[in-house]
């Protein structure tokens, strides 16, 4: 499980500073599917970050089972972003001379694992998106629905236990948005993920357990009524 403790986060723009979250206090249990909403340049895509291990804080404690990422080196950062946790984007960003196969097993890279066994869990994950017949095609000759579908199987593959997904939806339509949503809730029951989404899409906000709303770098929490 995830725990904050007063996390701050500042950036420097030019002599002054922004105070991209002012002292962020949660907890994020195992399995837990928690969406954050709020208006934009409040302090979203830097929370997430955070949470991932790609960025620091300021101050504050920002403990991973246990572990508080903030005080990690280097290495073991690497080290924890490779093996646990997957992300996934608006834009996809997936590599566009690569295949949807070779896409999928980049993310097995860092992790040592040998050609043979890459090649087949890249399949088997492509296989869970519904996307086995698509595994050469590159990213430019698939749908954006597609093309989430294939960021999904490269953030799962690695088996992380949390998964972080920044509008996830953002750039698809409502049908699209609908088949994405409903993937990625079945992927987060069948593997326990602990999923944490930004969205501005209150119809995907909604659909979480916790719905957390970031005003001024602050978080607050509360129950989604099913
Ligand atoms: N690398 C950076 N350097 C300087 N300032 C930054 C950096 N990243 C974010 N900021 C600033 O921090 C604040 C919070 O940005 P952030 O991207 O976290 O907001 P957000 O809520 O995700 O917004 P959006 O909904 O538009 O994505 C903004 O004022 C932004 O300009």
């Amino acid at each position: 499980m995830y725990k904050l403790s007063q996390v701050t986060k500042d950036y420097p723009k030019g002599r002054a500073t922004v105070h991209a979250l002012r002292g962020v206090n949660v907890e994020i249990a195992d399995g837990e599917w928690l969406s954050i909403q709020g208006p934009t340049g409040h302090g979203k895509s830097t929370l997430l970050q955070l949470l991932g291990g790609l960025d620091r804080p300021t101050s504050g404690s920002l403990e991973l089972n246990g572990r508080d990422l903030a005080r990690l080196g280097e290495n073991a950062m690497t080290k924890v972003r490779a093996s646990q946790i997957g992300f996934i984007f608006q834009t996809f960003n997936l590599i566009p001379t690569l295949s949807a196969q070779e896409n999928v097993e980049t993310a097995l890279v860092p992790l040592g694992i040998k050609d043979s066994a890459r090649r087949s869990r890249a399949a088997e994950a492509l296989a869970s998106v519904g996307l086995s017949d698509r595994a050469r095609h590159l990213p430019s000759e698939l749908s954006g629905g597609q093309q989430q579908r294939v960021a999904i199987a490269r953030a799962l593959v690695k088996e992380p236990k949390v998964l972080l997904a920044d509008e996830p939806t953002g750039n698809l339509d409502e049908d699209t948005r609908d088949e994405i949503i409903g993937l990625l809730e079945k992927l987060w029951q069948d593997n326990g993920l602990t999923m944490i989404m930004v969205t501005h899409d209150s119809t995907v906000a909604r659909r979480a357990q916790r719905l957390g709303t970031m005003r001024n770098g602050q978080l607050t929490v509360k129950q989604t009524v099913k």
